[in-house]
């Protein structure tokens, strides 16, 4: 049985895994400032474990397109109370942040079973930080930074240098001792991607965890590629492209898709994997 070693728990990738997104910002760019006071945080964890999320993933930066600059004081100021709180949840938490020094405080919370990390563990001080912890680590690609990244992305063949990228991290992750069931690799959908490059990486996802060489983290959910493809302005009103995208992904063998729905993902995945066991 492939498990992934996350932190304080281990979980079990026999079947895709749920991972519930709950961004403490004002601005993400589909639930910004819904979810960035604690309590209202603390509610939306809770309706997402009981939705069936395996895993929650805590964000106090937005990262979409064009995001402006939050301080790592900024950063960890929304960040910290709400992991404070979810500590004892008794699920796996995830904390998304690019910053070693955000890492490190999250750490020594004692509440980050899973380092989601969108530059692939690159800030300075990361990689050492992440081999001393137990916590399992998210590799993630992206072209360039959230302020010009999709002005003009460009590949000679997306899935080889994605995936080589990927791999590259692998082997530096390895290298300095964090165990293979540790690694998740992500090829970043909308990171310096146009539609046509997310395509290809979708269509292509089983070659990137071949290259890479770890298990697939795959985040879809309510990006501007769906709207590209249904025409649908708001990120919010994407829920049944972001679910078949989930259900692409996993039938492509993502072993981790993060969502913001969890309850409609949950209920096609199971579909999926009922289909898969008759
Ligand atoms: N591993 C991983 N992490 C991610 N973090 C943020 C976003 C952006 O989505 P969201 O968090 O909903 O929006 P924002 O960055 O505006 O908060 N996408 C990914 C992703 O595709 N993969």
């Amino acid at each position: 049985m492939k498990t992934l070693q996350c932190g304080r728990f281990a979980l079990d990738l026999s079947r895709p895994l749920v991972m519930g997104i709950l961004n403490v910002t004002p601005d993400s760019f589909s639930d910004g400032g819904r979810f960035n006071r604690v309590d209202d945080a603390l509610a939306r964890a809770e309706s997402m474990l009981a939705e069936g999320a395996d895993i929650l993933d805590i964000g106090g930066e937005s990262t979409r397109p064009g995001a402006p600059y939050v301080s790592p004081e900024e950063e960890m100021a929304r960040v910290m109370p709400v992991l404070e709180k979810l500590r004892g949840i008794g699920a796996p938490l995830s904390l998304d942040t690019r910053r070693a020094e955000v890492m490190r405080e999250a750490i020594q919370l004692g509440a980050v079973d899973l380092i989601n990390d969108v530059s692939a563990l690159e800030d300075e001080g990361a990689l050492p930080l992440a081999a001393g912890s137990r916590a399992a680590v998210c590799l993630m690609h992206k072209q360039g930074n959230p302020d010009s990244m999709q002005d003009r992305p460009a590949y000679e063949d997306v899935v080889a240098e994605v995936g080589g990228y990927l791999q590259r991290r692998v082997r530096l992750c390895l290298d300095a001792g964090i165990e293979r069931e540790r690694l998740l690799v992500d090829p970043g959908f909308g990171f310096g991607k146009t539609l046509e490059h997310n395509l290809a990486l979708l269509a292509r996802l089983g070659e990137i965890e071949k290259i890479a060489g770890a298990p697939l983290l795959v985040g879809l959910s309510r990006k501007s590629m769906l709207g590209l493809i249904t025409g649908e302005q708001l990120p919010a009103e994407r829920l049944g492209a972001s679910v078949a995208a989930a259900l692409e992904s996993a039938r492509r063998g993502a072993a981790v898709v993060r969502v913001h729905d969890v309850k409609a993902t949950r209920q096609a995945l199971q579909l999926w994997q009922a289909l898969a066991q008759s």
